[in-house]
């Protein structure tokens, strides 16, 4: 057992006394397992003639009823023994497996944000299913296996020395090189295990990212290319098994030819010894090659069960390997928890580059007090979004500081700061489930009513009520389609009926029409009392009655005012205002006059 299997074990010692009760039982039903065997030897002799010419049967026949009770027993007892054994290891197998299965998921969804941009969803997927699937595998069946194998192995030797010891040590000479053949097998064998995990986590990767793009690959008919990028990874994962198929297929004639070897020596030396009287008798004879039978079975399940440990060991390595993972953004040691309903934020100098990136965010100030509404515009990639997912916390700024209430956002609680925001992203996700539970995702406390309310201020509420089953209509994968702008709407919703003391909302209302715009902003108008709010926006209407507009321009803020000493001062802002309230010149002949 490798040491990535070894650190699985604390999950399975809350359940100590279910598998020692199963190790037990199953000990207890190997030794049932194998009384016939010695019976039948003792039957044998029983009905054999003696030196006298007499069998032991003519004088004493009521023996064979206590011998076919015996057996029968033994049965009796290896049926109960080995299904409370059965029962015992399986539950505590699934009860690891959902506790190792809980423990990898709420670990996941602590891990940042920078995380999940670099790992992809399938390779993740893999890990919280099929990995931990083959671990269920390893506590039932792999470790029920090892105390068979120990229990047979060691029961039936000893029971064969009892019966003769000459002939037992002859069977065991074989043991040492196939000891070293499953050795051998196991180290060829192990490369390809891991290659087939990789390959099964690509193969998870493409398919779910490709489903979930599916429409793009047929709007663009790039079908075939596709199906062989996942022939390639499939291919990949189908060569590594066939080698380690190949690697099996060595390895078992000479496991066989081994014992061919030790069981041929057996039958002719044994046969002898018995034969010529100086070895045991024919009963006992009997029962040596019925038990030295069942040895042959254990070098097999040997074998299969390295192959079992190692798949185990690999799927233990990527579990522990997720586990291991730290967030790179959580709790400092000595984060403070926010002492109530935050009034204001400050961003001081705040520089950020994405790993890779340069020039993201180059020196950003700007202080927001409750009731305030900060607008952010500027061309796309200036990094406005970056500036929200920074006041998230989604990320850390290389240099400069945001304060909340005076306090460094890096040193707080998060889940104390985060209660107090309420998110609205520029591609807003909806869940499977009734709109009425991806409303209420942050507050779950909330009436209905409360998230009737927050619907309506979100301009959400009439359309909902349309829907085939109002509130209750399954939205999100698989449940019913909504526009674009009406996602936008739920999740703006979502957002409100947290009442936030800082409402983030990056293009919030991008997608839906003028007319619901208008609407909301006169209800933002209403919500602004009480609370902070930074509105990322393209469409500059929508910021218009900002306290504060900053115009952002690769990272820097170039220009920042209210509305109209921005337009007043014929900058930057200046300019898209003309452009789109239609008082400048039409976008296509500035572009031909720029061109
Ligand atoms: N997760 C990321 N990793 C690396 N670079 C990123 C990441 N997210 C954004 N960027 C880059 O950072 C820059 C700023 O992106 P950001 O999303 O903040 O721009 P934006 O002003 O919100 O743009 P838009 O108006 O198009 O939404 C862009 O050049 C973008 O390519």
């Amino acid at each position: 057992m490798g040491r990535h299997l070894w650190r699985l074990v604390p999950f399975a010692r809350p359940y100590t006394k279910r598998i020692l009760t199963g190790l037990a039982t199953n000990a207890m039903a190997r030794l049932f397992d194998l009384l016939p065997l010695v019976l039948v030897g003792q039957v044998v002799d029983l009905i054999t003639p003696g030196a006298n010419g007499l069998a032991l049967a003519a004088t004493e026949p009521h023996l064979f009823w206590v011998y076919g009770l015996a057996v029968l027993g033994g049965f009796l007892g290896l049926a109960l023994c080995q299904s409370a054994s059965d029962y015992a290891l399986d539950s505590m197998a699934q009860m690891v497996r959902h506790d190792i299965r809980g423990r990898l998921y709420e670990h996941i969804q602590r891990l940042d944000v920078a995380f999940f941009e670099e790992r992809q969803t399938g390779d993740i997927m893999s890990v919280v299913s099929s990995d931990v699937d083959t671990l269920e595998n390893f506590f039932a069946d792999v470790s029920t296996s090892i105390v068979r194998l120990v229990i047979t192995f060691t029961g039936t030797y000893a029971v064969l020395f009892w019966l003769d010891w000459r002939l037992a040590l002859l069977l065991l000479a074989p043991l040492p090189f196939a000891v070293a053949a499953v050795r051998f097998f196991a180290k060829r064998v192990q490369p390809r295990y891991r290659q087939a995990r990789r390959a099964v986590a690509a193969i998870n990767s493409i398919i779910e990212n490709n489903l979930q793009g599916i429409g793009v690959i047929q709007a663009y008919t790039a079908e075939g290319p596709q199906a062989e990028r996942v022939l390639a990874q499939s291919a990949e994962y189908r060569d590594a098994a066939i080698h380690a198929a190949a690697e099996r297929a060595r390895f078992l004639p000479i496991i066989y030819v081994l014992a061919g070897l030790s069981f041929g020596t057996l039958i002719a030396l044994g046969g002898w010894l018995t034969f010529t009287d100086q070895g045991p008798s024919v009963g006992d004879f009997t029962s040596f090659i019925l038990l030295a039978m069942r040895l042959v079975l254990p070098l097999f399940v040997f074998g299969m069960l390295i192959n079992q440990i190692q798949r185990s060991e690999a799927a233990a390595q990527r579990i522990m390997e997720l586990l291991d993972t730290e967030p790179a953004i959580r709790d400092r040691l000595d984060a403070k928890p926010l002492a109530g309903r935050p009034s204001c934020v400050e961003f001081r100098d705040v520089r950020f580059d994405y790993k890779g990136r340069e020039q993201i965010i180059n020196g950003v100030g700007f202080a927001l007090g409750t009731g305030r509404l900060i607008g952010v515009v500027g061309p796309t990639g200036a990094g406005k979004s970056t500036l929200v997912k920074l006041l998230l916390r989604y990320y850390e700024p290389d240099s400069g500081q945001i304060l909340v209430d005076g306090l460094p956002l890096t040193g707080l609680a998060l889940e104390s700061f985060r209660r107090y925001v309420g998110y609205v992203s520029q591609d807003p996700f909806l869940f499977f489930g009734p709109v009425l539970d991806n409303i209420r995702l942050g507050s779950p406390e909330a009436s209905d009513e409360d998230v009737r309310r927050a619907a309506e201020v979100a301009g959400a509420d009439e359309f909902i009520q349309g829907l085939p089953q109002g509130y209750q209509t399954l939205v999100g994968e698989r449940g019913l389609k909504l526009s674009g702008g009406q996602r936008q709407r739920i999740s703006l919703a979502r957002a409100i009926l947290r009442d936030p003391a800082i409402l983030l909302l990056d293009e919030a209302t991008a997608s839906v029409d003028t007319r619901t715009e208008e609407i909301i902003q006169r209800n933002m108008d209403r919500l602004r009392a009480g609370r902070m709010i930074l509105a990322v926006a393209h469409r500059l209407s929508t910021v218009r009655n900002a306290d504060e507009i900053l115009v952002l321009v690769d990272g820097l803020v170039v220009e920042r005012g209210r509305h109209e000493e921005l337009v007043r001062k014929g900058g930057v802002y200046a300019g898209l205002w003309s452009v789109q309230s239609g008082e400048g010149a039409p976008v296509v002949q500035a572009t031909e006059q720029e061109a």
